[in-house]
């Protein structure tokens, strides 16, 4: 069950309903549709939605349009409309997924549990420019191929969050070589060895 001690900060009771809905749906679709690998839905609630929502920690007040690419089951950028809702209600959260069943998914849970996000079920590469204020992306590519996306879809002067793991420092030499950006490493509050990474400024080299 998630509560406000699992997520770390005081959310609402309405807050708390959504995301436990959601667990349940996520509870009920993932064996048919691997949203998570299997060996994690047991510890879903700090896998998946702590950890997710540890990035609405990282900016003071995001204002403008909240753009997850590679949702997946959406982590983390279901989790965070969720709590956006409540914190941010100014802030409009898109979802790019090219899987189809996936993205049916992400519209039931936000359908079901009253959001106002929006799927679009395309590739990334495909999908016209977000102009996104804030980008985020977990498990889904290397650095380099992740300032690509960041390149077509982050508005000017907007900020990219991008989870990572420990492999964070050889694939940020890797994107320096082709980028330029500015860089802050947080240590993520779920993994000690993973981080979220802040970038701003990015240019290609
Ligand atoms: C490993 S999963 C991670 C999902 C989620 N972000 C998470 O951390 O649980 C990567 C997801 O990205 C999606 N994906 C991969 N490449 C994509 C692309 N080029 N455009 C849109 N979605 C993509 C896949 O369908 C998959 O659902």
């Amino acid at each position: 069950m998630i509560t406000s001690e699992t997520l770390g900060f005081d959310v609402s009771r309405e807050t708390l309903e959504r995301l436990n809905h959601y667990l349940a749906l996520l509870n009920k679709w993932n064996p048919r549709i691997n949203l998570v690998a299997r060996a994690t839905l047991a510890e879903a609630v700090d896998r998946h939605f702590a950890d997710s929502a540890q990035l609405v920690a990282v900016l003071p007040r995001p204002l403008g349009h909240w753009v997850d690419i590679g949702s997946g089951g959406g982590f983390p950028g279901l989790v965070v409309a969720t709590l956006l809702a409540e914190r941010a209600p100014d802030v409009s959260v898109s979802l790019i997924e090219s899987d189809t069943r996936k993205a049916t998914f992400l519209r039931s849970v936000i359908r079901e549990t009253g959001l106002s996000a929006k799927v679009h079920a395309q590739r990334i590469e495909a999908c016209a420019p977000q102009e996104a204020t804030v980008l985020s992306a977990r498990a889904l590519a290397p650095l380099p191929k992740l300032m690509e996306f960041a390149a077509r879809h982050l508005a000017p002067g907007g900020t990219a969050l991008f989870m990572k793991g420990e492999s964070w420092g050889k694939e940020l030499e890797d994107a320096r070589s082709q980028w330029q950006f500015s860089c802050t490493p947080h240590t993520s509050k779920t993994n000690p060895n993973a981080v979220v990474l802040e970038i701003g400024d990015l240019v290609h080299v």
